[in-house]
């Protein structure tokens, strides 16, 4: 589904990914991990397309991505939510949700989205920039949910929302996954990556250092240790 081979990016004089190899098959859940600055969240943005790589390929089901502007990207099957979420502040939450939506609103896609968040359509006509940093997470993957993507991206989904909602965003999330679509999800929560993915990729200074499945990664501390800097 999703192909990273030997992807490099430069800014200016740094070079930032120096040969980024990931791979996530259809149905699979991939956690990104590492300290931070090691180049994950821009590993997102250019499979998105939103930073230029400098060398590599991106694969997405057979696509060449790099063929692709980056509006076009979203487009192809791939839904992003980024860090911060990038939700409208001034549209509500049904603009939002249909923001992406090309020609007359998906009723039964926006029912999903609302079976998946009750708390979005409780809200439906109240601005982004009202809600809660939950909320606005829920309706930054329920935008996402709207193109029927295949494979959903998410930077730290759950940075700086409240426990109450972090459980209900990880169970959505599980259940998105258990319904066929894939994800790849960057985390700073190990134990969080570990309960949600089946696969971990462990990152350092530009490279994935470490790959394998969840249980693996889980009978394996000292790994943890070593480029996380923490035991479980
Ligand atoms: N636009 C930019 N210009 C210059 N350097 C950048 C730019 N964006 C990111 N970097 C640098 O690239 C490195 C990797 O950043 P990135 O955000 O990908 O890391 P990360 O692993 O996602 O970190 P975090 O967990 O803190 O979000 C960092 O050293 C960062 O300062």
């Amino acid at each position: 589904m999703l192909s990273l081979r030997d992807l490099h990016v430069h800014m200016g004089k740094l070079h930032i990914l120096q040969g980024v190899t990931l791979e996530v098959k259809a149905g699979e859940s991939a956690a990104l991990l590492g300290r931070n600055g090691v180049g994950k969240t821009t590993t997102l943005r250019a499979i998105m397309g939103l930073v230029s790589k400098t060398g590599g390929t991106i694969q997405f089901d057979g696509l060449n991505l790099s063929n692709y502007p980056a509006h076009e990207i979203a487009g192809k099957g791939i839904g992003y939510v980024p860090q911060g979420r990038g939700i409208f502040p001034g549209l509500s939450v049904l603009e939002n949700l249909n923001i992406g939506v090309k020609g007359k609103r998906d009723r039964d896609r926006e029912d999903y989205v609302f079976a998946c968040f009750p708390r979005l359509k409780e809200r439906l006509h109240q601005p982004g920039n009202t809600l809660s940093g939950g909320e606005q997470q829920m309706l930054a993957i329920g935008r996402c949910l709207m193109m029927r993507p295949r494979l959903i991206i998410l930077d730290e989904p759950t940075e700086g929302i409240m426990p109450r909602l972090v459980s209900q965003i990880r169970r959505e999330i599980h259940r998105i996954n258990q319904s066929g679509v894939s994800i790849l999800l960057v985390e700073q929560n190990v134990e969080t990556a570990l309960k949600l993915c089946s696969n971990v990729f462990l990152m350092e200074k530009g490279a994935i250092v470490h790959s394998g499945t969840s249980p693996e990664l889980k009978a394996r501390p000292e790994i943890v240790h070593r480029y996380l800097g923490l035991t479980q």
